[in-house]
C-alpha cells in the first residue's frame, strides 16, 4: 500500500507569542499599505503562508480559488468567526454566529424584507429621505465634510426603512447611543469605566433597549392589525411564520439580527457614497458621463420620486460605483476558522486555526482587471467576462451580502440627487488610511456650489 505523505503548514512565520504579526498588519492598514505588506509575504512565502494575527495561528490565502474555498466551502468545515468584543455588542445570536439551519432560517427570514421585489416599493421612500437630508445639510452650505454627513444619511435610511423610525426625539437618541457603539467597536476590548469599549458597551445596551421597545410595540400594533407584516423589516422578522405556524426567530434572535443589520448597513454604504464623491470630484470625464445619465433621467422621470424603473437606467452609474468597490472596497478581508483539519493547495490548514482573507488581492491582481490602478468603469459593461469569485465586494455563497440590493437603491437613489443638484471640489489632500475600513483625511472635506436644477 503507498503511504500517503503527511501534509505540511504552509511556510512562513508565527512571530512572537501573543503578538505575531498583528501590530504590522494593524500599522500597513493605517498607513494604506496593507495590499504591499501581504504582497511582500506573497514574494517571501508563496500564495499559501502561516503568520499570527490577534493572538491565533492564521493561515493567509488570496486569489480566486482561495475566495471560493472561503465563500463556498460548507460550514461544517469552516466557520465565519466574529471577534469576541463585536460579540459582546451586537448579541451572541447575530446571524454571523450561527450556523447550518439556524444561519438558513435567519437568513430566509431577513430576505423576506431584503429581497428585491420588497424593497422595489421603497423607493420613494429612501428618495424622499435622501432629498431631506440634501436639503438640511447641503443646501445653504459652501464646505461640509462627507463621511459624517453619509453616515448620518444611511443611519437615517436604515431607521426609517427597516424600523419605521421617524425623526424625533427618539431616533436622534438611538443616532446618539448607536455612535457611541460604534467608536469603541474596533478598540482594545477592555472594560474599565473609561475606555472607549467600554463606553461601547454602554452605547449598546442603551441601543438594545429601544430596539427591544420598538419590538414590543410593533408586536402590539400587529395583533391589533394596525401595522402590516411587509411595512418594515422588524414587524417582517415578527410576522414570518415556519410550516406549523410557530414563529421563526425567537425576539432575542430579532434583537440581536436587527443589531447586525444597523452596523453592516450603515457603514458600508456610506464609505462607497464618499469615496464615490472623492472620485467623481478627481476624474471629470467620469464625473461627466455620470452626470449626464442622471440628467436624461430626471428629464424622462415620470413622478416627482425617482421608480424602481429609473434606477434600471442607471447602468453607467452602477459600474462606477462597481469600479469604486473594487479599487476600495469598504470591507478589506476577514477570518475563518477551520473546524477540522483541512487541506488548500496542497497544504494542511489544521483543525482551530483562523483563514484570513484579503479582497484587494484578486481586485488588483493585474491578471483579472488589465491596469488595475486604472479606475475604468467600462471594464464592468460585459460582467460575464470578470472570472467567477474574482470581484467579491458583498462576498459570495450562501452568506453573499443579503443587503445588495438595499445598498444599490439608496446608492444610486443618493448620487442621483447629489450629481443632478451639486458641483464640488476637494479641500483635502487624496490619501486615506484603514480603521479597519477606509477613512479619507478629515472625512473628505468639499466645497459645493449647488448646480441649475434640469427641468
Ligand atoms: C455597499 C454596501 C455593502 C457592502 C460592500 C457589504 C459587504 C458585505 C460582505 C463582504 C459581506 C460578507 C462577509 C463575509 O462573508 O465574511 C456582508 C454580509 C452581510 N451584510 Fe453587507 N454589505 C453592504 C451593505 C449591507 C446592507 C445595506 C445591509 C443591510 C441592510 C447588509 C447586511 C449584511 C448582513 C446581514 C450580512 C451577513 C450575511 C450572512 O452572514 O449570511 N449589508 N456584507
Amino acid at each position: 500500500r503507498r503511504k500517503r505523505s503527511p501534509k505540511r503548514v504552509p511556510p512562513g512565520s508565527l512571530g512572537l507569542p501573543i503578538i505575531g504579526q498583528s501590530l504590522g498588519l494593524l500599522r500597513a492598514m493605517r498607513a494604506n499599505t496593507a495590499e504591499k505588506w501581504l504582497q511582500q509575504r506573497i514574494e517571501k512565502y508563496g500564495p499559501v503562508s502561516k503568520l499570527s494575527l490577534f493572538g491565533k495561528p492564521t493561515v493567509f490565502i488570496h486569489g480566486p480559488a482561495a475566495n471560493k474555498f472561503i465563500f463556498a466551502s460548507d460550514d461544517s468545515t469552516i466557520s465565519s468567526q466574529q471577534v469576541e468584543s463585536i460579540r459582546l455588542l451586537l448579541g451572541d445570536r447575530n446571524i454571523l454566529e450561527l450556523s447550518g439551519d439556524d444561519h438558513k432560517r435567519v437568513r430566509s427570514a431577513l430576505m423576506l424584507f431584503l429581497k428585491p421585489e420588497s424593497l422595489k416599493q421603497y423607493v420613494g421612500k429612501m428618495d424622499q429621505e435622501i432629498r431631506r437630508h440634501l436639503e438640511m445639510h447641503w443646501h445653504g452650505k459652501q464646505q461640509i465634510t462627507v463621511l459624517p454627513l453619509m453616515k448620518n444619511l444611511t443611519f437615517n435610511i436604515i431607521c426609517s426603512l427597516l424600523f419605521r423610525l421617524e425623526r424625533g426625539t427618539r431616533r436622534d437618541e438611538l443616532l446618539e447611543c448607536f455612535q457611541k457603539m460604534i467608536e469603541g467597536m474596533w478598540s482594545v476590548p477592555v472594560k474599565f469605566p473609561f475606555t472607549r469599549y467600554s463606553q461601547s458597551l454602554k452605547g449598546s445596551k442603551r441601543v438594545q433597549d429601544i430596539i427591544k421597545e420598538l419590538i414590543s410595540e410593533k408586536r402590539v400594533e400587529l395583533e391589533r392589525k394596525t401595522a402590516s407584516p411587509l411595512q418594515d423589516l422588524i414587524t417582517c422578522l415578527l410576522s414570518s411564520r415556519s410550516d406549523d405556524n410557530g414563529e421563526v426567530m425567537t425576539e432575542k434572535e430579532i434583537l440581536h439580527n436587527v443589531m447586525l443589520v444597523m452596523v453592516a448597513g450603515h457603514d458600508t454604504s456610506s464609505i462607497v457614497l464618499t469615496f464615490l464623491l472623492r472620485l467623481l470630484a478627481n476624474d471629470p470625464v467620469v464625473h461627466a458621463t455620470v452626470l449626464q445619465e442622471q440628467e436624461e433621467i430626471a428629464r424622462s422621470k415620470s413622478s416627482e420620486e425617482l421608480t424602481w424603473k429609473d434606477l434600471a437606467k442607471m447602468k453607467y452609474t452602477w459600474r462606477v460605483v462597481m469600479e469604486t468597490m473594487r479599487i476600495t472596497p469598504p470591507i478589506f478581508g476577514g477570518f475563518r476558522s477551520a473546524l477540522k483539519d483541512i487541506e488548500f493547495d496542497g497544504f494542511l490548514i489544521p483543525k482551530g486555526w483562523q483563514i484570513f482573507w484579503a479582497m484587494p488581492m484578486t481586485h488588483m491582481d493585474d491578471n483579472i482587471f488589465p491596469e488595475p490602478s486604472k479606475f475604468d468603469p467600462n471594464r464592468f459593461e460585459n460582467q460575464a467576462s470578470t472570472p467567477p469569485f474574482s470581484f467579491v465586494p458583498f462576498g459570495g455563497g450562501p452568506r453573499k451580502c443579503p443587503g445588495y440590493e438595499f445598498a444599490r437603491i439608496e446608492i444610486l437613489v443618493a448620487i442621483h440627487y447629489i450629481v443632478t443638484q451639486f458641483t464640488w471640489k476637494l479641500c483635502a489632500d487624496n490619501n486615506f488610511s484603514r480603521d479597519p475600513m477606509p477613512v479619507p483625511t478629515q472625512g473628505l472635506p468639499i466645497k459645493i456650489i449647488p448646480r441649475k436644477l434640469v427641468n
